[in-house]
């Protein structure tokens, strides 16, 4: 399968460190990106094709991965849209948050096979988890295209519908930073209590993994797991209650709607420029 990727910046080399040699030859992966050390980065570490703008190479690809911020994604359109072969029209898989299929759609002439999809960080590793939706142009053969794409990063999660990409977008897309940023506050709560920097991190990344291993490990429900940690009256029961009275519950579910509403608006200010 011949990849290009449009865009070559943090989630574009994510997804090839677990594309590249594994699902397909390095050589098999054209990235196309103006910024010439993340080029260079690439064809290092993957031995990638590159190049500063989109070429013949591109045209040429079974798969076009649009990995650009949803800001430039109409400009992108508009730069590939010469190099869309109409005889063997290519699949676009497009990552960006926001941008809807219609609007893609309409921006690349009226092409219809496009994917769109919700990764994240963690495909670095190859323990990502991606959310995608198929536009109805979308072929059998290039939805089970997409799908090996993709899960050569982790498991899919396939939507029946556009609309909900915004909450998987909010849940797992996003996600990976608000679990950056307990661990953050762990860290810090550790040296305030005179733990060492190093210590601090290695008691809080144990146990944000172990408790998420447990988590995935049992039939319970996590509430369940929640509550044998807590005895009553007990040091466990002193934190929740005090993260109760901070409202952090409340806190987080608004936060990751506001995450949802930014990628509707993002869709609806970007799709109707
Ligand atoms: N970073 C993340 O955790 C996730 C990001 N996404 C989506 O992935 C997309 C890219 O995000 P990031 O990788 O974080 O951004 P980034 O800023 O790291 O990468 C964007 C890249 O696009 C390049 N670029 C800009 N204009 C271009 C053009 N005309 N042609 C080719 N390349 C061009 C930039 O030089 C940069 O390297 C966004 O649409 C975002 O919504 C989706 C899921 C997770
Ligand atoms: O923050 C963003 O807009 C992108 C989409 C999901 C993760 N990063």
């Amino acid at each position: 399968m011949k990849i290009a990727f449009i865009g070559g910046g943090n989630m574009a080399a994510a997804l090839i460190a677990g594309l590249a040699n594994k699902l397909t030859a390095g050589a098999n992966i054209h990235v196309v990106d103006p910024n010439a050390d993340a080029l260079a980065r690439l064809h290092k570490q993957y031995g990638v094709t590159t190049a500063s703008g989109t070429d013949a190479v591109v045209g040429a690809a079974d798969v076009i991965v649009l990995a650009v911020k949803p800001q430039s994604m109409r400009e992108v359109a508009a730069q590939l849209l010469p190099f869309i072969d109409a005889v063997r029209p290519p699949l676009i898989v497009s990552i960006a948050a926001g941008i809807r299929g219609a609007d893609l759609s309409r921006w690349l002439g009226g092409h219809a096979a496009i994917v769109r999809c919700m990764p994240n960080t963690p495909a670095l590793i190859g323990k990502g988890i991606t959310g995608m939706v198929a536009m109805p142009g979308v072929s059998a053969e290039q939805t089970k295209a997409a799908d090996d794409i993709l899960r050569a990063v982790g498991p899919t999660v396939w939507l029946d519908d556009e609309s909900k990409i915004d909450a998987v977008t909010a849940v797992s897309g996003s996600g990976p930073a608000y679990v950056f940023y307990f661990i953050e506050a762990m860290q810090q709560a550790s040296e305030e209590m005179g733990l060492s920097a190093e210590q601090g991190k290695q008691l809080a990344l144990a146990t944000f993994t172990g408790a998420a291993q447990l988590a995935l490990q049992s039939s319970e429900p996590v509430s369940l797991l929640r509550e044998r940690v807590t005895s009553k009256g007990g040091t466990t029961y002193a934190a929740l209650t005090s993260m109760e009275n901070s409202g952090i519950k409340a806190s987080i579910i608004t936060a990751m709607k506001a995450a949802a509403a930014r990628g509707k608006e993002l869709g609806d200010e970007l799709g109707s420029a």
